[in-house]
């Protein structure tokens, strides 16, 4: 007798069909779950590169323009009015459990619960680790109280509280952060007459065009039944979704070998976005970073009597030029970035010299002193301190038995410290005196590539 995991399987397989997706005959599901994976989808037999996998029509995409909820009175206008995924979580909501949605046999395939840090009641294994700060789940709950209540109690007759609860809007907002793709399809004839209706506008509605705009470069956020069937597994990406006119089109980007699994990539994430995403870490992730706190980084580098007024003007001068954020980022390649050796420079420097690079608009060389190194070595320290655990520590109990929340939450750490410790070793080993020139190199002005110390996309 088939499994419910089987017959979930071969339901939606046969949904797919019976809708005009094309699938290949060399792939199935397979059940990963004994690697804490859930369904996966498995090559059957060998297959080339450049094959197409499965081919799904736009019109199965569940988005806000296809929804139940879209067509339900006044409601068009209410979805037009929320941004972000909310229109697409209430949308969710609505219809996820409706035995009458066209999407059924798809929403009985997707899980109800999540090993992502929003839903863990203790996040102490995540102390200093990039993940904390950026989990969400106040903004989330406040969105919830703010703008969807509202919408549920005034429509009594689509919604009801005790259903669609706080609880479900977490469910569908997570099933969109992990499930969800942006459709980058552009139908040119429609984005251009779209423009033209836009033309003599106010200032705020060029905030909105603008916010709408960018919503366009992206694309429609929508469900894509079967494309987000795929897992991700940094290094072994052998899959890729293309957005063509007749629909979304995977198709295997490598040959695979029979058997082997076959993978989508959800981009180049370090283990800390993984797991704050997906609820998994990746062993050994080639694109983990660190992040060093612009706050951190102004009290170590200012001298403790600075006038606050000159410190203000530091940090404004920075951040005009480009070279100030919120955080800044250290990769693999345990580098400092320029960037940060010339807010050090900056926020260190007398008054007299900070006014001369303000009067010709110059930005210092990144160069390494001495001063610039303790300031650096002190911040790298109090980065490392703040998880309360060594990196030795975390390595025998990644040995030992912890739980799967543990081990990614040890993955996480490990892969920061190791960074860390890297950088500290290379940044003690070089000396303030040795050749810098690689660092040198880099164009200190306003038109300082940025691409180093881009804000990690969290
Ligand atoms: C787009 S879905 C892929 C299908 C999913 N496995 C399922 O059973 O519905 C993304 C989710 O799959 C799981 N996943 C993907 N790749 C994984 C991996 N390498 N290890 C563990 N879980 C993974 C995570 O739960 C993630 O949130």
């Amino acid at each position: 007798m088939a499994s419910n995991f089987e017959k979930a399987g071969s339901d939606f397989w046969q949904w797919l069909i019976d809708n005009k997706a094309a699938v290949s005959d060399g792939i199935a599901f397979k059940d990963y779950s004994a690697e804490n994976a859930g369904r996966g989808v498995v090559a059957t037999r060998s297959i080339k590169e450049g094959e197409e996998l499965f081919t799904i029509p736009r019109s199965l995409l569940f988005s806000t323009k296809t929804a139940q909820l879209a067509s339900k009175e006044d409601m068009a206008a209410v979805l037009d009015e929320l941004d972000g995924w909310s229109p697409l979580i209430l949308c969710m909501m609505y219809e996820l459990d409706r035995e009458d949605s066209f999407w059924k046999p798809y929403f009985d395939l997707l899980p109800r619960s999540f090993s992502t840090p929003m839903f863990w009641t203790d996040l102490d294994a995540l102390k200093g680790t990039d993940v904390v700060k950026k989990i969400g789940k106040q903004e989330a709950d406040q969105c919830y109280d703010d703008q969807i209540v509202p919408i549920l109690k005034a429509h009594p007759t689509l919604f009801d509280l005790k259903i669609h609860n706080k609880e479900l809007f977490h469910v569908c907002g997570s099933l969109i952060m992990a499930y969800s793709f942006h459709d980058e399809y552009k139908d040119e004839s429609v984005s251009s007459s779209n423009k033209k209706q836009h033309n003599g506008t106010s200032d705020d509605e060029d905030e909105d065009e603008e916010a709408d705009e960018e919503e366009e470069e992206e694309g429609l956020l929508a469900m894509v039944p079967m494309a987000d069937m795929l897992n991700h597994k940094t290094g072994y990406n052998n899959a890729r979704l293309f957005h063509e006119p007749h629909g979304l089109v995977m198709k295997s980007i490598k040959d695979i070998t029979q058997g082997d699994q076959v993978y989508n990539t959800y981009g180049d994430l370090c283990n800390a976005d993984l797991l704050r995403k997906y609820g998994f870490t990746d062993d050994n992730n080639e694109h983990d970073l660190v992040e060093i706190d612009g706050e951190d980084l102004v009290t170590l580098a200012c001298s403790e009597d600075e006038d606050m007024d000159l410190k203000e003007e530091k940090i404004s001068f920075l951040m005009d030029e480009g070279v100030m954020d919120d955080y800044f980022v250290i990769d693999g390649d345990h580098e400092i970035p320029p960037e940060m050796i010339i807010a050090v420079i900056v926020l260190g420097s007398s008054r007299d010299v900070f006014e001369k690079m303000v009067a010709k608009e110059k930005l210092p060389k990144p160069k390494m002193t001495e001063k610039v190194e303790q300031v650096l070595l002190s911040l790298l320290k109090l980065r490392l301190s703040k998880y309360g655990t060594s990196l030795k520590e975390d390595l025998e109990q990644i040995q030992g038995t912890p739980t799967e929340n543990e081990k990614n939450a040890l993955r996480v750490r490990i892969g920061e410290k190791t960074i860390l410790e890297n950088t500290l070793d290379s940044l003690s080993s070089s000396g303030s005196t040795s050749d810098k020139s690689s660092l040198e190199k880099r164009p200190a002005s306003s038109s300082l590539d940025q691409s180093s110390n881009k804000k990690a996309k969290k």
